[in-house]
């Protein structure tokens, strides 16, 4: 049994591909009201036209969910530690697997860390990279990274979460991964504001190329490995989210761009991730100009023309 903690578009994405391709899952939300409906009607408004097959279990039972042998982890990143903090089971030797994208603002962790300090016995992982919720459910081919310490376990997670269009590379390197998932968010929200504000494209890519440049930066100074921000979880998804509207960043970037209002309720992971690398940014003496921008744009303390001219007025260096 598979459990999915987080009834979001991500965890119902993931939970319909792993059903369709025959493997037992319960998808917990924390909504009862919500969830039975899910349940009724089989179908999300987070996911609109997908229909849930049956071999997924519908639950508000965080308790009963949390028994499955390996749990995907699917709430927004600043829930993970309270969510991880409600259930009472430790969790002894079963496999976390987090596909959130971001960094805790309060520890400035990523999320294997954050299950790390709440569940010390469970076995964490990290599944990231270029997906869209909506491609995930139609099943359309998808390429992610599976990032687990434990290379035994990696492999057999590797095995239990790939389906036939979901195609899953294994990595060791768990915190290079989850750098690349979280830094990418911010970057587009940069590439989207960029967009917004009428920059151009070839701003953009120079903000891509650069952010890239940033996210390998802090990844080695967290003890990452370089090559890993080229992989699917770093170069892959900056790629995918840098460039579609149909990320919420790159659109709350455009937003920004525009000086326009967004829908506050909407999941935006990097611009908190911002504030969080802003802060590990400081602490540590890393120069990471990008995020430092996006982190004031997101609390609106500089305008989109202050942000542009903080970034055109460093220093001329070598590449
Ligand atoms: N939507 C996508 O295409 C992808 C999303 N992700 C990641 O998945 C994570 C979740 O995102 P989405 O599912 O897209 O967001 P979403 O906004 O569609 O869903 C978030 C879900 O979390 C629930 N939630 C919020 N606060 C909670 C709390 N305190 N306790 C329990 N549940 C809570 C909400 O009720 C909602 O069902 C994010 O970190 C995102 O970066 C990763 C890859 C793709
Ligand atoms: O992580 C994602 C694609 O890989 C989804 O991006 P958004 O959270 O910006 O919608």
């Amino acid at each position: 049994m598979i459990g999915v903690l987080g009834a979001g578009a991500f965890g119902t994405a993931l939970a319909v591909a792993l059903a369709q391709d025959g493997r037992k899952v319960m998808l917990w939300g924390r909504n009862a009201g919500v969830m039975d409906e899910m349940a009724q009607s089989r179908q999300t408004a987070r996911l609109p036209g997908v229909t849930l097959p049956e071999g997924i279990e519908i639950t508000a039972d965080l308790a009963r969910a949390a028994t499955a042998e390996t749990l995907l982890l699917a709430v927004p990143m600043q829930t993970l530690s309270s969510v991880l903090g409600s259930i009472s089971d430790p969790l002894e030797g079963q496999k976390l697997v987090a596909c959130c994208k971001g960094l805790d603002l309060a520890t400035g962790e990523g999320p294997s860390h954050v299950i790390a300090h709440a569940k010390p016995g469970a076995l964490p992982a990290i599944l990231t990279g270029p997906s869209f919720a909506a491609d995930i459910a139609r099943g359309l081919p998808t390429a992610l990274t599976l990032a687990c310490e434990d290379a035994e376990a990696g492999l057999v997670l590797q095995h239990v979460l790939s389906t036939k269009t979901l195609r899953l590379y294994r990595s060791t390197d768990v915190t290079g991964a989850e750098i690349g998932g979280a830094l990418k968010n911010v970057m587009a929200i940069a590439c989207g504001a960029c967009i917004g504000a009428g920059f151009g494209d070839s701003a953009r890519a120079a903000l891509m190329t650069r952010g890239f440049a940033e996210m390998t930066r802090l990844a080695v100074h967290l003890g990452a490995k370089a090559e890993t921000i080229t992989g699917l979880s770093g170069l892959g998804d900056l790629a995918l989210t840098c460039t579609s509207e149909l990320s919420r960043n790159y659109r709350y970037g455009q937003a920004l761009g525009r000086a326009e209002g967004f829908d506050p309720s909407v999941t935006v992971e990097g611009a908190a991730t911002a504030r969080a690398v802003a802060a590990l940014a400081a602490r540590d003496g890393i120069p990471m100009p990008v995020s430092g921008v996006v982190a004031a744009l997101t609390e609106g303390k500089v305008t989109i023309a202050e942000a542009l001219e903080e970034l055109l007025s460093r220093p001329l260096k070598e590449e």
